[in-house]
């Protein structure tokens, strides 16, 4: 389950020592833009050392790395692939990117006798090349499982202005969307920035939520509940899926393959979105069985 993906600054050792409690599903240990260029080789040691000592209690723990256009990139990908996070984020994807870094990952794989294809990818989309390209991009490895949407490095790449209403990213969002739908790995969406706003949050998220995304980044713990919580079957979804199921099937049992419930049309795609939020419940562990 990727619900809440936190980005914590990988040059803050007390924020990286608190990151088991805040109850993100994911905790992302950033190299890149929460660190300044002077601090690129100490923030790669302490997120180095913070996967081998801390216990993160079940979170997912990913690393964005710089990009491999840069200076610092390959030496990210050689120092923190050999403590074998969960999974690498790669910034400004490209499809030559991504090939390159799974090429990397194999040797040190092989190297230090990792199961090969262990380490998963998340690119990164924000750039318009790598939009228009997402669908490539994420066939270019096996290793990837989800892609993350970057709304800010985006917009100042389309030279456009970005704003919480989000009008401006939802041809984004809805292509990021569907390709991740047509290839079966998750779709992130981009950060809110504003920290103190939570109803804005929740509306954004919502927003998300309505057009497929599966989680959303956060880039502050007091955003994670939000988050989880939108991105979660509510207690409603829930009883209706219940319903629409066992109703289904007793429509079943006298023949029927189209019937109403509560005055609406209830057929088989209707039925399989019922059993999508099942599904869903089951895997986060809101319903047993
Ligand atoms: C566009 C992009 O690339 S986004 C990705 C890169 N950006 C980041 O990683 C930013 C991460 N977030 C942050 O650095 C901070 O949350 C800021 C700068 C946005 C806001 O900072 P503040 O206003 O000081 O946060 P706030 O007052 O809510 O902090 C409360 C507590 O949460 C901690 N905290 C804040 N953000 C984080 C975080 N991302 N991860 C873990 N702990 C955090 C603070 O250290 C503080 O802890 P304390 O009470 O023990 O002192
Ligand atoms: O990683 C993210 O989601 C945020 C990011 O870099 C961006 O918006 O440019
Ligand atoms: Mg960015």
């Amino acid at each position: 389950m990727r619900r809440s993906m936190l980005f914590i600054p990988g040059n803050n050792p007390s924020m990286i020592q608190n990151a088991p409690v805040l109850g993100a599903d994911s905790i992302i240990l950033d190299l890149e833009d929460a660190v300044s260029i002077d601090e690129k080789d100490s923030a790669r040691y302490l997120v180095r050392n913070a996967l081998l000592e801390i216990d993160f209690s079940g979170c997912e723990r990913v690393v964005r790395i710089n990009s491999i256009g840069t200076n610092f990139g390959y030496d990210d990908i050689d120092v923190i692939a050999r403590v074998k996070p969960d999974a690498l984020i790669i910034p400004k994807a490209t499809e030559e990117g991504v090939e390159e870094v799974d090429e990397l990952l194999s040797a040190i794989e092989r190297e230090e006798g990792f199961k090969l294809g262990s380490i998963k990818i998340i690119p990164l989309i924000e750039t318009a090349i790598g939009l228009e390209d997402v669908f490539n991009i994420v066939k270019s490895s096996k290793r990837v499982v989800a892609v993350l949407l970057g709304a800010e490095d985006l917009t100042a790449d389309m030279e456009i202005k970005r704003t919480k209403e989000g009008e401006e990213i939802f041809y984004a969002r809805s292509k990021v969307v569907s390709v991740c739908k047509a290839l079966k790995v998750d779709a992130i969406d981009t950060p809110f920035t504003d920290v103190n706003d939570f109803e804005g949050l929740r509306k954004d998220s919502e927003k998300a939520k309505l057009i497929g995304m599966t989680g959303k980044a956060a880039i502050n713990p007091r955003q994670i509940d939000i988050i989880n919580e939108v991105f979660s079957p509510s207690k409603d979804d829930i009883n209706w899926a219940k319903r629409v199921i066992s109703a289904y099937e007793e429509a079943q049992r006298e023949g029927k393959g189209v019937f109403s419930l509560d005055g609406k049309m209830v057929d088989a795609p209707i039925l399989q979105r019922a059993k999508n939020i099942i599904e869903k419940a089951k895997a986060i562990g809101l319903i047993k069985g």
